[in-house]
Order: structure tokens, then C-alpha cells, then sequence
């Protein structure tokens, strides 16, 4: 289950044409996992921004024309499969064995949306065996140009050690308390990462820095806020940024928070901020994501010239700068206080 030792070497360039890129081989194994069943562990220490699995989907729901259809659409297409697919497919983990129409069960237990806004899931033979982590210590996003018709990209988003399991998180965030209702619900698990084991008070210490990271969202959010006291809004996004840190999520709500400092000092008019925060959200992208990440590929243009970007002096022009503003030196207790306007 290992990427294959004939891969060609990693070919993530970002270059138009996107040729998939293709993970190093030998950096991981599907082995059981204590109550999980099977899961992905790392088979050598990993770095931050390694990508490990790019795939394009085994099926996608795009086959089913209608519900009623689901199952005949679904074992129609699998026999078009080659048959080593055909046995990747049925191998995967049923969460609901003996509630009938089996091909739907496996689809329900392993599909991801191909996108954020996609209305159609697939199953991958690798990537459907990663297992839930509410701390992940990777991300797996949906890139519509590599490959044929898209791929599925897995990125570690921290240094991995060797022997350790390779989790994605299947949700979007929240205290542990809603993390447990929605992957009962809509997963049909009890989550047994080590988030949800650790202690009671390490629990609550937790949940207190989520409940602060949805009301930040929240408040950000708010565009009065954001119109009329710009510095209250961008230091929300400092907040934000700070707990994130503690609480070690490297996930795509860092990137967010990037984004929306971005926002917040562009639509202000001032470049130089802007056009920083735009860059740490490329970089941020390149970690999560890789460089042909749409995402990235749609903000790099910003990170030169933010003046550009729709949302640029949509409120004001009292913060206006120039790029050539930015500090040289861009780090240290004075770059924050420039970055974050104290
Ligand atoms: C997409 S599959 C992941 C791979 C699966 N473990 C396997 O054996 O192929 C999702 C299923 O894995 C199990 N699982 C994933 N993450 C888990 C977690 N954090 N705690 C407990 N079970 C988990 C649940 O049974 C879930 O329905």
C-alpha cells in the first residue's frame, strides 16, 4: 500500500499543465491501529509541507442518478473498474456491515467531498484509510487540475515522527463536545484520537481555546466591525493566530486567519500589510496544500500587488501605505508591532 518505488521523483512546481505530483515512495504503510481498525502510519520521520498522497478518486458519486438508483449506479460502474481496483474498492472499511445495500455503506464510510463547494464525494484506495485526528497532523484537499479530471492531495502539515499515525481531520473544528455529536452522527464513530483521550483538564483547557477560536471567526466576520474599527478587527486576528499557536492546530483555519488579516488591512488601503499577509497565506497553502493549489495560485498575485484584489480601499483609505513600507527587517518584537499596528 506503499507509493511505488518506480515513482518519478516529486514534481510539485505549480507550473501551468500541472502534471500531478507525485508523493516520495516508502514514507508511509496502512498497518491496524488500536480501535480504529486500519489507519496510516509514517514509515520515516516527515517534514512539515511533505507531500504523501496525491490519488484521483477510485469512484465518485457522480455515477448515481438518482437515490433510489444508488446501488445498481454504484455496482454498475465498480464492473467497469480494473479488477485490482474493483478489490481496492470492496476492501475498504464498512461502518454500517448488515444495514443493507453495501456499496452505499462504503461510500458512506469513506467519501469525501471533491472540493468545498462540491456537490459529488469520492472514495480513494489510500487516502480513505486515514483516520480522524480533532489535532491533525496533516490535510487533505481536493485539487481539481492535477491530473486527468482532479486528484486528492495529502500534505503534513507538522513534522511527522516515524511510527506515528498520519491523521486528517474530517471536520471543520469546534469544542470537543460538538466534535463527538457530529462524527457520531454523520460518521457513525466515538472519536478515539488523542485529543479526545487526553486528560480531563488538558480536555477543557482545549475546549475553552475553541469556543475563543468560534467566537473570533464570529467577530472577524462581523463587517461593521471590520468598517468602523478596523484595529479591533485586526486584532481579532491576532488573538486568533496566538491561540491557534497553542493550541497546535496547523490546519487550514491558520491560513484563514491569514487571510483574514489580508482582508481587514486591505480593505483599508494598506498595501504593505496586505500584501504580507497574502504571502504568509501562500506559504501557508504551499505547506497544506503545495504549490499548485488553487487557492494559492488564485492570492499570489496579491502578494505583489494587493491593489488589485476586489476588496482593496472597499472601506477606507485611512491605513494607506506603500509596498516599500514594508520593514526590512521582518521579524522581532518591532516588525510585530509595525505588522499589527501598535
Ligand atoms: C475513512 S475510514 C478510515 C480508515 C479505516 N480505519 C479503515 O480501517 O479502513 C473511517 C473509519 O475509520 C474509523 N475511525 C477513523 N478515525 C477514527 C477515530 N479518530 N476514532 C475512532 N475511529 C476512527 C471509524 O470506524 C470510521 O468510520
Amino acid at each position: 500500500m506503499t507509493p511505488s518505488k518506480d515513482s518519478p521523483p516529486p514534481n510539485d512546481t505549480g507550473s501551468p499543465g500541472l502534471v500531478a505530483p507525485q508523493a516520495q515512495p516508502n514514507l508511509w504503510t496502512v498497518q491496524y491501529v488500536d480501535n480504529k481498525g486500519r489507519g496510516v502510519i509514517a514509515s520515516q520521520n516527515i517534514k512539515a509541507g511533505t507531500l504523501l498522497i496525491s490519488e484521483p478518486p477510485l469512484l465518485t458519486t457522480d455515477v448515481i442518478t438518482s437515490v433510489e438508483n444508488t446501488e445498481t449506479d454504484l455496482a454498475i460502474h465498480l464492473r467497469t473498474l480494473p479488477a485490482e481496483k474493483q478489490r481496492a474498492f470492496l476492501s475498504l472499511h464498512n461502518n454500517f456491515p448488515g444495514q443493507g445495500n453495501p456499496l452505499t455503506s462504503i461510500i458512506r464510510s469513506n467519501g469525501y467531498p471533491l472540493g468545498a463547494d462540491a456537490g459529488c464525494g469520492g472514495v480513494f484506495e489510500n487516502i480513505s484509510r486515514i483516520n480522524h485526528g480533532c489535532l491533525p497532523n496533516a490535510v487533505q484537499n481536493w485539487n481539481g487540475l492535477l491530473g486527468e479530471e482532479g486528484e486528492e492531495t495529502v500534505y503534513a502539515i507538522k513534522d511527522i515522527k516515524e511510527g506515528e499515525e498520519i491523521t486528517t481531520s474530517y471536520l471543520s473544528g469546534g469544542t470537543s463536545k460538538e466534535r463527538r455529536a457530529v462524527l457520531k452522527q454523520s460518521f457513525g464513530f466515538d472519536c478515539t484520537c488523542k485529543l479526545c483521550d487526553s486528560d480531563e483538564a488538558d480536555l477543557k483547557a482545549s475546549d475553552e481555546r475553541l469556543s475563543r477560536i468560534q467566537e473570533l471567526h464570529i467577530d472577524i466576520g462581523d463587517s461593521e466591525t471590520v468598517r468602523h474599527d478596523p484595529e479591533k478587527a485586526l486584532g481579532y486576528c491576532k488573538e486568533l493566530l496566538e491561540i491557534l499557536e497553542v493550541e497546535g492546530i496547523k490546519d487550514d483555519r491558520v491560513s484563514r486567519a491569514y487571510y483574514d488579516a489580508f482582508q481587514v488591512t486591505a480593505m483599508h488601503s494598506d498595501a504593505a500589510r496586505a500584501a504580507w499577509w497574502a504571502k504568509k497565506f501562500c506559504e501557508a497553502k504551499v505547506i497544506s496544500a503545495g504549490k499548485s493549489c488553487i487557492d494559492r495560485l488564485d492570492m499570489k498575485p496579491f502578494t505583489k500587488r494587493p491593489q488589485k484584489h476586489d476588496c482593496f480601499g472597499a472601506f477606507s483609505v485611512n491605513w494607506k501605505t506603500k509596498l516599500e513600507e514594508l520593514p526590512k527587517e521582518r521579524a522581532g518584537e518591532e516588525f510585530e508591532k509595525w505588522l499589527w499596528r501598535e
